[in-house]
């Protein structure tokens, strides 16, 4: 049941088109992925796939699927060839538009869509870090970045103040996703419904300030910082942007091209709008095929040199010396081919875990970090076990053995089972129709099944 007050509000707001805006809520809801383009190419997928795609308008990697096609059930999603993604939540990033080689803040990214379509932007060069204030929530984060094979990125279980205290105009972007009232996501959301009061539509203005004060520290003179709700209310939208743009005279609205179905940002809804306040964006579920969402692109005034890198009061974290680092990357030559003479330079010991880096990462003393970089194994006795983000890192042709598997055997691989093989001893890259999914052990005909104990299903 959506809250009457609510109701009455949207009302006012809508006017002639409340009818609509209430019939859209009879309306099956739109459901959508994003295909991984660092696993697969998006026209090939499309072409071959059974499911199937139409694309979202804007966000090239984006497509609507069918109930049917139920893609969360298939061997694909564990080896992050797509991520499922609700069709409006791909706007914010899209908007972003991070480049490969930047270093890129996302602020409030669990459970991750926005942060696992910036690094897709990246292509795996630079520094993303994916910050989750919530613990439990920064675990799942921290999967889903494994699981989409993202190399560079750091994830940190911080507060927005923590970091502002250890960054200053230090990111190139940031994307604040930020957490708010989710009137857009009450048809997909109950408990959304349940919790929603004006008085926590408040609150959660409150703290977007708090969020957005933070973020803008973090940022370099001539960044770009985009900010997003999923929720229809003003405050939280044209109100938070207009009081932040108020405060913070040194950034303005950018104006962006809107795709057929967006709307303008409202200036009547909100009591001081900011002049431009129009060149927000609104979706609306009864106007496009996805749920209520909202998207302000700002920019810092200001331009930086070519050699700038910003402020970390951490500086950057060392990698392993020369002769420490020899030990292990012998060690990765059981699982790896070859390692690139730039990946070799940045190893990190983590405890037992061995990383790689991202290029410029910053130190992590002081930092919750839930990953520093790719994890690329476990130091046993003096041996190195390939770490299972390793596996959803690297195609077929950069492992010493692989396995390729049909569907129905990648399921049986997935639920835990050993499989018959023959070939030499060691480790194998497993893979369903060429696309990595973990790691199997090979010894006395019978590939042992390495697929972490915490992610087997059944599916
Ligand atoms: C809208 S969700 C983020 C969704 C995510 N960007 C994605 O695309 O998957 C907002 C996030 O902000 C987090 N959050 C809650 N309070 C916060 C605070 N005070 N500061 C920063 N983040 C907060 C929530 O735990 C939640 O994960």
């Amino acid at each position: 049941m959506l809250p009457q007050l609510f109701l009455d509000r949207m009302k006012q707001m809508l006017e002639e088109e409340y009818p609509a805006f209430l019939n859209s809520y009879e309306d099956a809801r739109y459901q959508a992925l994003r295909i991984n383009p660092s696993k697969t190419d998006r026209n090939r997928f499309a072409e071959e796939t059974s499911f199937h795609l139409q694309p979202v308008p804007w966000e090239a990697n984006g497509f609507y699927y069918e109930k049917e096609d139920q893609p969360g059930k298939h061997p694909y999603h564990e080896a992050g060839v797509y991520y499922i993604q609700e069709p409006s939540a791909m706007a914010p990033a899209a908007y972003l538009d991070a480049q490969p080689g930047e270093k890129v803040l996302d602020l409030c990214a669990a459970p991750g869509g926005k942060s696992t379509q910036i690094a897709a932007a990246m292509q795996g060069k630079g520094l993303l870090v994916s910050n989750e204030i919530h613990p439990a929530r920064a675990k799942i984060l921290s999967e889903n970045m494994e699981r989409m094979g993202v190399k560079n990125v750091m994830v940190t279980n911080e507060s927005p103040q923590t970091l502002a205290g250890m960054f200053t105009e230090y990111f190139d972007r940031i994307m604040v996703d930020a957490p708010c009232s989710g009137e857009g996501m009450f048809r997909k959301n109950e408990q959304a419904c349940e919790e929603w009061s004006p008085e926590n539509v408040q609150i959660c203005a409150a703290r977007q300030q708090e969020i957005l004060a933070c973020a803008a520290s973090m940022l370099r003179p001539g960044g770009r910082m985009v900010y997003s709700t999923c929720t229809f209310a003003p405050e939280e939208n044209e109100g938070t942007i207009s009081r932040f743009l108020e405060q913070h005279p040194q950034f303005h609205i950018v104006p962006v091209k809107k795709y057929p179905g967006m709307a303008d940002g409202v200036a009547a809804w909100t009591k001081h709008p900011a002049a431009e306040i129009g060149d927000t964006i609104r979706l609306f579920p009864h106007h496009l095929h996805g749920e209520g969402h909202f998207v302000a692109v700002l920019e810092k005034e200001g331009t930086v040199s070519e050699n700038y890198r910003g402020y970390c009061a951490n500086g950057e974290e060392k990698p392993l010396a020369k002769g420490e680092a020899k030990a292990y990357l012998a060690g990765l030559q059981e699982f790896l081919g070859k390692i690139p003479a730039d990946d070799a330079g940045r190893l990190l010991l983590f405890g037992e875990q061995l990383y790689l880096m991202p290029e410029h990462m910053p130190a992590t003393r002081r930092l919750h970090v839930l990953r520093p970089g790719l994890h690329l194994g476990t130091v046993k006795k003096n041996r190195l076990e390939p770490a299972h983000a390793l596996a959803l890192a690297i195609s077929p042709q950069e492992a010493c053995h692989s396995w390729n598997l049909s569907v129905d055997e990648a399921r049986a691989y997935l639920a835990g089972q050993t499989f018959p093989a023959e070939g030499e001893k060691g480790w194998y890259l497993i893979t369903v129709d060429g696309y990595s999914l973990g790691w199997g052990k090979l010894a006395g005909s019978v590939m042992k099944n390495h697929y972490p104990k915490g992610l087997r299903k059944l599916l």
